[in-house]
């Protein structure tokens, strides 16, 4: 899989994906991440990226030029890809999307504005427009940092060994269960004794009812299409 990033801070991008699994999945060939600085795909000598706003109003918007350009430069080798802008006016991205893209993208654009927003003309060379939350950030880099690390753990091998159970349970449409490790008793904070019995039915079934919980408690809107006995539990819980 292959990872295109536009953005004027390509620093971001760069520093965060050398760490944990996306650095261990680029090491391993995995996935490629190419970072583009918009302002290369600029012509002045000021390598300006932003403009005043037509209709006034404040701050400053990104213009389309420079993203047109890289889009263009990218589009040259004429191999299919999926450009994806970072917006908080896009559609929610959720798990469910994040394995649409794995299994359906071998490249992905993620195209970062930032400032008030960017020309709106750049949508007519974008497949999608996708927010990862309710909230605007400074910049699209976190958002495209939070596509890239959530597709990469899905791709096969890219975890090694490591169990993809928090994936599994968003999937399945629940809460992860809690966790716990060494020390047993942590200043009287002691280990469900449930963990420590070794009766692998029994810690799988108190695992799912803490998912269960935690679900109703934080997110019950994620709580459809539950299996009998997962509505069995739940009821149990209610
Ligand atoms: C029309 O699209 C644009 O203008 C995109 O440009 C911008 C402007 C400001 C901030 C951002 C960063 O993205 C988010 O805030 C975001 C993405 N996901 N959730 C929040 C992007």
């Amino acid at each position: 899989m292959k990872f295109e990033v536009l953005t004027i801070f390509p620093e971001i991008i760069e520093c965060y994906i050398k760490h944990g699994v996306l650095g261990k999945a680029l090491n391993k060939g995995i996935v490629e991440v190419k970072v583009y600085n918009l302002r290369d795909f600029t012509s002045d000598k000021h390598k300006k990226v932003d403009d005043y706003p037509y209709g006034g109003g404040a701050g400053m918007v990104m213009q389309i030029e420079p993203f047109y350009n890289a889009i263009m430069h990218l589009k040259a080798d004429e191999k299919p890809r999926k450009l994806v802008l970072l917006s908080p006016q896009g559609r929610k991205f959720t798990q469910k999307l994040a394995q649409k893209f794995m299994e359906e993208s071998k490249a992905m654009v993620l195209i970062c504005g930032r400032y008030e927003g960017i020309d709106e003309r750049v949508k007519a060379f974008v497949d999608e427009e996708v927010s990862i939350g309710d909230y605007v950030l400074s910049g699209g880099e976190l958002a495209a940092l939070v596509i890239i690390d959530s597709v990469v753990r899905l791709i096969p091998g890219a975890l090694g060994d490591e169990l993809s159970a928090v994936e599994d349970s968003f999937m399945k449409g629940f809460l992860d269960y809690p966790h716990y490790t060494r020390p047993e008793d942590f200043k009287g904070m002691k280990v469900p004794e449930v963990l420590l019995s070794g009766d692998h039915k029994k810690i799988a079934l108190w695992r799912k009812r803490q998912a269960l919980k935690n679900t109703l408690k934080n997110r019950p809107d994620l709580l459809k299409n539950l299996s009998p006995e997962d509505m069995r539990i739940l009821k149990e819980l209610c």
